[in-house]
Parts: structure tokens; C-alpha cells; sequence
């Protein structure tokens, strides 16, 4: 065995000897031994013979444990389910019936000398109030003559009474069951409410049920009339009644109540009583039954209520189905039809571009972009305007279909992506490579056909691909197949954008790893414009606008030096520094204080804060990697 086979092995065998184990746990290790045994032959680490002999030994000791009527070291197994038949309850099988019968309750030995017994006593007065029970449906029926006034009750109470010999222990929990059923049975007749009969003392059974106002204890009188009981076929019908009743209920008939002094449920009763409640006001509302509206509810089959008459339901959705989802699907919000070019694609994928890749953003406008003011100029002049007036932007004219954003991490280019989609009025996708990807095989390159046909129906439209570098990396024999293919597809498409004049779709990609773009692409992307570092007066427009918003007594002196400080900095550093001198101010609050002082007891931003700041943000760009940038511009960049 393996080592952690052997730990289990060992840790069961020491619950087992132990003796302090519960007998379930004890029967639990030894079926778990029994498995391992039939593990260990089935992965041949163990020979035939000693699995049958292993096996012969922990199933005897198995069984001993659920066999076993000692509560200290058996379960008792046989004993629980032998209980469970006489108890009357059926089982989960449909075609379990119980092997008691009333005929043969009444024809056990015990029972007929309660009978005989019973009729030797004679009965004192009679009543004329008293009245006959009637069993069963047709009145036919087993009749007890029944005596108001043993239990003081009112003259419509209906008695039972009962030898005191037949309170014998051993009898009441089988008989009693089986009475109960006839009881039932009394209440189908619809004459009169039931009682509950009870074996043994009349007056104890009165007792333990005196608080209960509509409950009357009858007794079993048994005198003159032989009871005349329902044939077995009739205790089917019972049943069948039973069943009949519980659809009816369900289906839209009347409702059964639950049979009082009948505790016991089947699963199926129960849960038509849980639906009815659940169901109960939806279905007041309109006119549905709690069958019907379960049977309603969108499901493919496996929760629907199942019946022998009930129609088959196939687990995969139907054609119809599908047929309105994709309707739905291809419907706007008011229910006009998107489309006819988006008919071929699925519903989940179209769904999926319009929810998830379509993004308005925070409004952003030019002026929160500090600096930059090339890239910006182009970016209108590209973006904006052809929008604007897409007649004067014809012909030559015609703004190039393709942007590349590049530079160092930090100078904006997310920042532009974001204005482009607030200030061009456009439709605007933005997408990462990780929405285009999918695990399905083809799927990947649906979405980027989708993702284009989409762009197409709500022109004018910008696809801002931040990150452009993870999907459009040059391609190389050692890459996965389908990243090959949703790059290759991304490429055919990005051409059929690019060149068809009419549509009016730009792609906007960023990245600040131009040189693993593919050459393919950088083509494509036509207008490639380097986001720099932030100069000098970018830097302090940075600092005046974040500043603009927090209290601060910085001089433009002051302002100046924080400008000279930060030579290397990126837009984003900037911002870091400003986040960073803005927690001065609260660092310099008594801890003890932080929890009571107001907003505006807390001190100004100063230049002194500016300058521990300083200690601490550093530049996230190298110098090193500025060189590759300004080489990469000017080799491939569009900038002067
Ligand atoms: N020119 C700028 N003007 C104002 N804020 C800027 C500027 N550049 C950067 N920032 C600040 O830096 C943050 C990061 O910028 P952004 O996300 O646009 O960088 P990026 O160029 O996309 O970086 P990366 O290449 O790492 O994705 C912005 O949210 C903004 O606060
Ligand atoms: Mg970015």
C-alpha cells in the first residue's frame, strides 16, 4: 500500500480496537477497509486469494457491527428497517406494499381474544344520540357503535371504546399504524370529522391529548357489530385515492389537507405541500396551479415534477428554444432587431461583446491629459474630427483606420484611450487580449469576427485594445495554435477595417512594448505616436491639477523646484508623489486625534511634504529603457 493508504489503513484499524469509537464509525471503518482491499486487488497489489480472505474477514465484522442489537457495539441494522415496514411507512420503492393487512391484523390470535373479550361485556346504555362511524367510501364499512358519554364529550362525539387488555405494548405500534389507515379511510367519507382511535386506557389517551380543543379520544367499542373491513383491493385504493387526491391538489383541484394524526409524509406529499406554499401567491395572482407553474419554469427537465404520466423531457434544449434565445439575443433593449449582419453569430458570443467590452468610462476630458499636446493635436485631428464632419474627411482626407499608442508605462496612453471614448462621441469597444481568448477551440477567432461585425452595426465606433502587445506579439512556430489563429484573424480583419472606406472603425492600440508587436500589425496600425515622459511643464500641470483639488499653500517658486525634482517622471509617478505629499499632512495628526479631528482642522499640503515625499517615490522608468522607446520612434514613430 501506499504510504497515505497505509496512515488510513492504521488510523481506522486503531479507531476499530479502540473501543471508544461509535458503533457507525466502527461500521464505516471497516467498509473503508473493504474498499481498500478491493483498491488494493484491483491495482494488483494484492494476490486473489488474500483479497477473498482479507475480504471474508472485515465483511463478517462489517456485518457484525450493522447487524449487531447491542446499542453499545452494533447498529442494529436489520431491526431499523424491519421497524420501518411496520411503521407502516413506505419505502422509497413506488411498488412497496406492506405485508400487514387489516384482515390479518384481525385474525392474529391477540386480537380475536380482545374481540371475544370485548363481546362479553355488555354494554350499559346505549344513547339515542350515539352514532354508528362509518368506514370507507361507499358506507359499507366497518361501523362502530360509538358512546358520548364515557368521555363527557358533546353528543355528536363519536367513541371508540377498547378493552383495556388491548393495551398490550407489543400491539400498538404495529395495529395502531394500521388503524390509522382505516381512520384515513373514515375521512374520505365525507360525512363526518375524523377521530383518532387509540389503543390502550382510554382515560391516559384522553389525557395526553385534553389540551388539543377539536381532538376527541375515542375508545373502541366493539360490540354487537362485527366490524365489516375493507377488502385489500380496497387498501389499495386507499392509496390510489391518496394519489388521486395529492395530483388533484396539485393539478388544480381541491386541496387535501393533511389528515390529522397522520404525522408521516412521503417525499412526494411533501414536497407538493412545500410547492403549494411557495407557489401559493404567484399562483392566486394568476390562476396557475403550483404543478403547473413549477412545470412552467424554464428548466431543462431535471427539476421538473416527474410523473409516470408526465410528458418525457429532454435534457438538451429544444430547437424553439434556442430559436427564441437567439431572437431575444439579437434585440435590443426596445426590440428592434439589431442586425442582419450579426445573424451567423451566436447570441452568447454577440451578448458577451456587447456586455462586457462595451465601455463608456468616467468622463475625461483634453485637459485632464497633461502635456502630450502632439500625440493630442493628432488624436483629434484623427479621432475627433472625421467623427465630427465625416463628410469634409474623404478621400485623401480619410483618417487612418489604425493607432498605436506607445511609450513608457505611466505617460497617459490608457488615460487617452479613456478621452477618445468620452470626447469622439463614438461607440466605444474597449477589450484586452484575455476577452478575445477563449478555452473552446474557434471560438477565439468568433469573437474577433464578432467583435469587428459588431463595430461594423454601430459605426461610428473605436476599438481601444489596451495592451496591444499580449494579442498582437509576433508570431512564432513555438506559440499555441489557437493564439496563432485569433492573431491571424485579428490581422484579416484588421485589414477589411482598415481598407473598406466606408466604415468609419478605428483601432486604437496601446502598448509600452512596441517591439514585440508583429510587423503585420504595426502596418496595420498606421499612425503610431510616442507618448513620452511628461516634460517639465506636463509635470507641473500634473501637480496644479491634482493640487487644484486638495487645501495647499505651495508657491510657484515651490512649484518650480518640485518640477526640477522630478526630471525622470512619469505621469503616473507624478500623480504617486502627489498622493504620497497629501498623506502628510495626516501623518503629522496625534494617532489619539485621528478619530475625533474634522476635515478642515487638518493642516494644508506644503512643500515640505512634497520633499519627504520625494524620499521615497522614485522614477519607474530607467533611462535605459527610454533609449529603447526613442530608438523604436524613430524608426517606426510617426512623430517629428
Ligand atoms: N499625461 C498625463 N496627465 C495626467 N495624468 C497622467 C498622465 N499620464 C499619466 N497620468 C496618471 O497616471 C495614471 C496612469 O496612466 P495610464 O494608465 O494612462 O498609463 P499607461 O501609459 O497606460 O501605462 P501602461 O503602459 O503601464 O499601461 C493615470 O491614471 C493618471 O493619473
Ligand atoms: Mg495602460
Amino acid at each position: 500500500m501506499s504510504n497515505p493508504h497505509l496512515d488510513e489503513w492504521q488510523r481506522r484499524s486503531f479507531d476499530i480496537s479502540s473501543g471508544t469509537s461509535t458503533p457507525q464509525q466502527t461500521a464505516d471503518s471497516f467498509r473503508a477497509h473493504i474498499f481498500d482491499i478491493q483498491y488494493a486487488w484491483a491495482s494488483h497489489q494484492l494476490t486473489q486469494a488474500a483479497q477473498t480472505r482479507l475480504l471474508r474477514t472485515y465483511t463478517e465484522c462489517y456485518a457484525a457491527v450493522l447487524d449487531s442489537d447491542d446499542p453499545k457495539n452494533g447498529l442494529n441494522n436489520y431491526a431499523e428497517s424491519a421497524l420501518h415496514l411496520a411503521r407502516s411507512q413506505k419505502n422509497h420503492s413506488e411498488k412497496w406494499e406492506s405485508g400487514l393487512s387489516l384482515e390479518g391484523l384481525l385474525k392474529m390470535p391477540c386480537v380475536q381474544k380482545m374481540v371475544q373479550a370485548k363481546s362479553k361485556v355488555k354494554e350499559k346504555t346505549i344513547k339515542p344520540e350515539d352514532e354508528n362511524i362509518t368506514v370507507g367510501q361507499d358506507g359499507q364499512s366497518l361501523s362502530f357503535p360509538v358512546r358520548a358519554e364515557n368521555a363527557g364529550f358533546t353528543s355528536t362525539t363519536q367513541q371508540y371504546t377498547m378493552p383495556k387488555q388491548a393495551s398490550s405494548t407489543s400491539m400498538i405500534a404495529s395495529s395502531s399504524s394500521t388503524l390509522e389507515q382505516t381512520k384515513s379511510f373514515a375521512g374520505n367519507s365525507n360525512t363526518r370529522h375524523t377521530s383518532h382511535p387509540v389503543f390502550g386506557n382510554p382515560s391516559s389517551a384522553q389525557n395526553s391529548f385534553s389540551g388539543h380543543p377539536n381532538y376527541h379520544t375515542p375508545t373502541f367499542s366493539n360490540q354487537n357489530t362485527q366490524p365489516t373491513l375493507p377488502n385489500s383491493s380496497k387498501r389499495k385504493n386507499f392509496y390510489n385515492s391518496e394519489a388521486g387526491e395529492t395530483s388533484r391538489g396539485q393539478y388544480g383541484g381541491h386541496t387535501s389537507a393533511p389528515k390529522p394524526g397522520r404525522n408521516f409524509k412521503t417525499a412526494r406529499e411533501q414536497l407538493i405541500v412545500d410547492q403549494q406554499k411557495k407557489y401559493s401567491n404567484p399562483q392566486q395572482q394568476r390562476g396557475q396551479t403550483p404543478g403547473l407553474a413549477a412545470a412552467m419554469k424554464k428548466s431543462l427537465g431535471a427539476n421538473r415534477p416527474r410523473g409516470t404520466f408526465s410528458k418525457f423531457v429532454s435534457p438538451l434544449p429544444r430547437q424553439e428554444d434556442e430559436q427564441n434565445t437567439s431572437a431575444n439575443n439579437n434585440m435590443n433593449q426596445d426590440g428592434t432587431i439589431l442586425d442582419e449582419r450579426l445573424k451567423n453569430f451566436e447570441p452568447k458570443i454577440i451578448e458577451l461583446i456587447m456586455s462586457e467590452i462595451m465601455d463608456h468610462g468616467p468622463p475625461i476630458t483634453w485637459d485632464d491629459i497633461a502635456g502630450l499636446e502632439f500625440a493630442k493635436t493628432t488624436i483629434k485631428e484623427i479621432v475627433v474630427w472625421p467623427m465630427l464632419r465625416p463628410d469634409i474627411f474623404t478621400g485623401l482626407r480619410g483618417p487612418p483606420k489604425g493607432i498605436l499608442l506607445f511609450g513608457p508605462p505611466g505617460t497617459g496612453k490608457t488615460l487617452i484611450g479613456k478621452c477618445i471614448a468620452c470626447q469622439s462621441g463614438a461607440t466605444f469597444f474597449s477589450i484586452s487580449a484575455s476577452s478575445l481568448t477563449s478555452k473552446w477551440v474557434g471560438e477565439g477567432e468568433k469573437m474577433v469576427r464578432a467583435l469587428f461585425a459588431i463595430a461594423r452595426c454601430h459605426q461610428p465606433a473605436v476599438i481601444f485594445i489596451d495592451e496591444i502587445d499580449s494579442l498582437l506579439s509576433q508570431r512564432s512556430d513555438s506559440e499555441h495554435e489557437s493564439s496563432r489563429r485569433i492573431k491571424t484573424e485579428f490581422l484579416v480583419q484588421l485589414d477589411g477595417a482598415t481598407t473598406a472606406a466606408d466604415d468609419r472603425i478605428l483601432v486604437v492600440g496601446a502598448t509600452n512594448r512596441p517591439q514585440e508587436i508583429d510587423e503585420a500589425a504595426r502596418r496595420r496600425l498606421a499612425k503610431r505616436l510616442y507618448i513620452p515622459l511628461p516634460e517639465g511643464g506636463a509635470r507641473r500641470q500634473i501637480v496644479t491639477n491634482l493640487m487644484s483639488r486638495e487645501r495647499n499653500n505651495l508657491r510657484e517658486s515651490e512649484l518650480d523646484s518640485i518640477v526640477e525634482a522630478t526630471e525622470s517622471f512619469s505621469g503616473a509617478d507624478m500623480t504617486q508623489l502627489c498622493r504620497e505629499a497629501a498623506l502628510g499632512p495626516i501623518r503629522s495628526i496625534q494617532f489619539s486625534d485621528i478619530a475625533t479631528i474634522s476635515a478642515d482642522q487638518v493642516r494644508p499640503i506644503t512643500y515640505a511634504d512634497f520633499q519627504e515625499a520625494l524620499k521615497t517615490v522614485r522614477p519607474s522608468v530607467s533611462s535605459k529603457d527610454l533609449e529603447l522607446y526613442e530608438d523604436w520612434n524613430k524608426t517606426f514613430g510617426c512623430g517629428r
